[in-house]
């Protein structure tokens, strides 16, 4: 493991990696060192975010997890800036192995989401899980991956990064999965004096979060629109606004492009299925 680079800050664009399966459902790790070059090549994106929200990282095994973190770390050598691995799981020890496991394989980073069936009911609690997470890989930067639309846990960021260092001495930054501005925007505001970085994770706002202060961004976007992300970052950084809202729309565009063809594909599928219940329970009515 390298330390210089494990210490320097996450900044910039930072892809949330999909996790490669063949047809069969197993992971294809055959095409992960060509992924690589696509993202810095094509994207101009030089970290990646690893087995988290897009790379389906809850779906898969632990030794999937473990395999996917090695074959990204290893192919991302010298290539990529910063490889974090996301290792939040539902048991403590799982989430400890796989820190540890990050850890040995010279990841840059860790981060880790709460623990979201059996829900920890206060911040205290919270951080005591991420805490014990964080002690496996003392070495390592850790993040706290903020995600209450999916974790269902609404502890807001800004109550947990308070005092946060205290207890997670690696803490180094919040990914920010939510649209709650005054939430991120505080986070910012009562964080001045300390050196973490705020990666926002809603593709669509990021405009409205670099005004509020984000220092980067963590998405499944900037796998494939990570050339335009980039551009509106350069443009905010000129000022030159109005080039960077042009920018902004146009990621929108697709986005909310992708956002109807979901919403429709559902109300098909569910019309779909509809049909099928009646033409199976016609089938059981004509065998009575
Ligand atoms: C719910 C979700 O998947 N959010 C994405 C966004 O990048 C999202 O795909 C994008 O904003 C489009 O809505 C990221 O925040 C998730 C992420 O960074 C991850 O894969 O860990």
């Amino acid at each position: 493991m390298t330390m210089a680079s494990s210490k320097k800050k996450l900044e910039g664009l930072v892809a949330a990696t999909i996790t490669p399966m063949t047809e069969n459902g197993e992971i294809n790790f055959s095409v992960i060192g060509q992924y690589v070059d696509y993202l810095v090549e094509e994207q101009g994106v030089k970290s990646i975010f690893v087995n988290g929200t897009t790379g389906e990282g809850l779906s898969l095994s632990i030794s999937e997890r473990r395999q996917v973190a090695e074959e990204w770390v290893t192919k991302g050598r010298n290539k990529l800036d910063q490889v974090v691995i996301h290792v939040g799981a539902l048991s403590l020890k799982e989430s400890q192995e796989l820190a540890k496991h990050a850890a040995e394989i010279g990841a840059d980073g860790i981060a880790v989401i709460a623990p979201f069936f059996l829900k920890p009911w206060n911040k205290d609690v919270l951080i005591n899980f991420l805490k014990e997470v964080a002690a496996a890989a003392p070495a390592l930067p850790f993040y706290y991956y903020h995600i209450p639309a999916l974790t269902g846990i609404k502890i807001r960021a800004e109550e947990l990064l308070d005092g946060i260092q205290d207890k997670i001495p690696t803490f180094q930054g919040l990914k920010f999965s939510d649209t709650d501005l005054l939430d991120f925007g505080q986070c910012v505001d009562q964080n001045q004096q300390r050196q973490f970085a705020f990666l926002f994770g809603v593709d669509e706002q990021l405009l409205s979060a670099l005004v509020m202060g984000a220092t980067g961004a963590v998405g499944s976007t900037y796998n494939y629109l990570g050339k335009k992300a980039n551009q509106m970052l350069e443009a905010f950084e000129q000022k030159d606004f109005s080039s960077a809202l042009n920018y902004q729309f146009c990621i929108q565009r697709f986005i909310n492009f992708v956002v109807k063809l979901v919403y429709y594909s559902k109300r098909m599928q569910s019309r779909t299925s509809q049909r099928e219940r009646h033409i199976r329970q016609g089938l059981r009515g004509s065998q009575t």
